[in-house]
């Protein structure tokens, strides 16, 4: 629809140029030219924005693609219906006719402009933010659970004392410039806090969770799991669905849930990203030795999931939720000690390192060495969430990296949506 409103503002444009054959309408202020201008320079500013969001992620080998082409076009129309409709709305303020009632809200609906909205209200939703609790948090009064968070905390953070130091010897298990012939699977080593460090005890579970346990604890990396178009088109919705989006020391991410992809991505985004987590589910359920999977006796349930875009350079505006320095993408971390859970994580890799972006690497903090996997678009790394795989995404120092991030559980109590 928005592209349908950008297409009939183009054929307006159209419309007027046929009409600047005559130079006392080509020279009336608010003539033709001036609308000309006016959508030049608005067609300029949504390319620069959709450039900064992340643009040549859409790239291959430096060339437009099909897909580049169209998100562009997408975006520009998009951007310039919504200016459209500030000019409209500008013009019949303070009109006593009551304006229609608008058939189709504009898709930026639920984000504030901060010119529009207020920059208090803006101010407001981004400190609310910070206090939105962690999903499976115990509750205060469960002692039980909470005293288990601790201790999967605690946990965490002896492994990043002892295994996150600098200096220490580098795997590179699968390199972004070659594409594994063959999907690679090995297993998680026993966590240990140091190379002569005892074996870490498990954490325990949350006291009222639930007491599955994966079968098998691997590390699984498997190319080609996406095609490279499929993911050109999940990078153009990303642009799309996080602009004005909330970010955070160059860290954008959008939680997949389909009512929220439906709003900010469209039906047809929102329909390839369900997709890519279905693949990735009966993916796990087959290299993770699950049992099989029945519609009335699932093996496996998605839990929950984040399209994330990591920019080395970005606006310190009032999207810029100045957090804490705790709060970095780069720390190292054991996904379930943050959401219990979580049992297994999957990335799947839409951009490439070395064409889209530099830096990014996903690693494995091992005791004794940290096993490197760079982003390849198309690459799925699929691993159990527990403290046998401690790990970190390092810095992204040029362009912009996205990535599918999903996480399942194999307790049918915590499924996502
Ligand atoms: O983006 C990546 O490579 C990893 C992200 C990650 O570890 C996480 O979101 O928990
Ligand atoms: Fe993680």
């Amino acid at each position: 629809m928005v592209a349908a409103r950008g297409a009939a503002l183009d054929h307006m444009v159209e419309e007027g140029g046929a009409s600047t054959n005559c130079e006392e309408a080509n020279n009336d202020a608010g003539g033709p030219d001036m609308v000309h201008a006016m959508l030049d320079s608005l067609r300029e500013e949504a390319a620069e924005l959709w450039h900064k969001g992340g643009g040549p992620a859409l790239l291959e080998m430096g060339q437009p693609t099909a897909e580049y082409a169209h998100h562009l076009q997408l975006f520009t129309h998009r951007l310039l219906a919504e200016a459209l409709q500030d000019m409209l709305n500008d013009q019949t303020e303070g009109s006593v006719e009551p304006t229609a009632p608008e058939k189709e809200p504009p898709l930026a609906a639920d984000k504030p402009d901060p010119a529009s909205a207020g920059l208090a209200g803006v101010l407001e939703r981004r400190d609310k933010l910070s206090e939105v609790r962690k999903k499976d948090s115990p509750e205060e009064s469960d002692e039980l659970g909470q005293a288990a968070r601790e201790h999967a905390q605690h946990v965490q953070r002896l492994l990043v004392e002892s295994n996150l130091r600098d200096g220490k010897p580098q795997r590179t298990l699968a390199a972004a410039s070659e594409r594994l012939e063959e999907p690679l699977s090995w297993e998680a080593p026993e966590p240990r806090a140091g190379a002569a460090g005892p074996p870490i005890a498990r954490p325990a579970l949350y006291g009222n969770l639930y007491l599955t346990e994966p079968p098998l604890r691997l590390r699984c990396v498997a190319d080609g799991f996406a095609t490279a178009a499929e993911c050109r088109e999940a990078c153009g919705h990303c642009i799309q669905g996080m602009h004005c989006m909330f970010r955070r020391g160059g860290q954008t991410s959008l939680a997949v849930s389909r009512e929220l992809l439906g709003r900010r991505l469209g039906e047809e985004g929102c329909q390839l990203v369900c997709q890519l987590v279905e693949r990735t589910r009966l993916r796990i359920i087959q290299d993770f030795g699950l049992p099989q999977d029945a519609p009335e006796r699932p093996a496996l349930f998605e839990s929950g999931g984040l399209l994330t875009r990591l920019q080395a350079e970005w606006e310190r505006d009032v999207w810029e939720i100045s957090g804490e320095e705790e709060h970095v993408y780069w720390n190292a971390h054991v996904d379930k000690a943050n959401v219990a859970s979580y049992d297994y994580a999957a990335l799947l890799y839409l951009s490439t390192q070395g064409e889209h972006h530099e830096g990014g690497d996903f690693a494995f903090i091992d005791a004794d060495v940290d096993c490197v996997v760079s982003p390849r678009r198309g690459r799925l790394l699929a691993f159990t969430a527990g403290p046998e795989n401690l790990h970190q995404v390092r810095r992204v120092t040029r362009g912009t990296r996205f990535v599918l991030a999903m996480w399942f559980t194999l307790s049918e109590k915590h499924r996502g949506d």
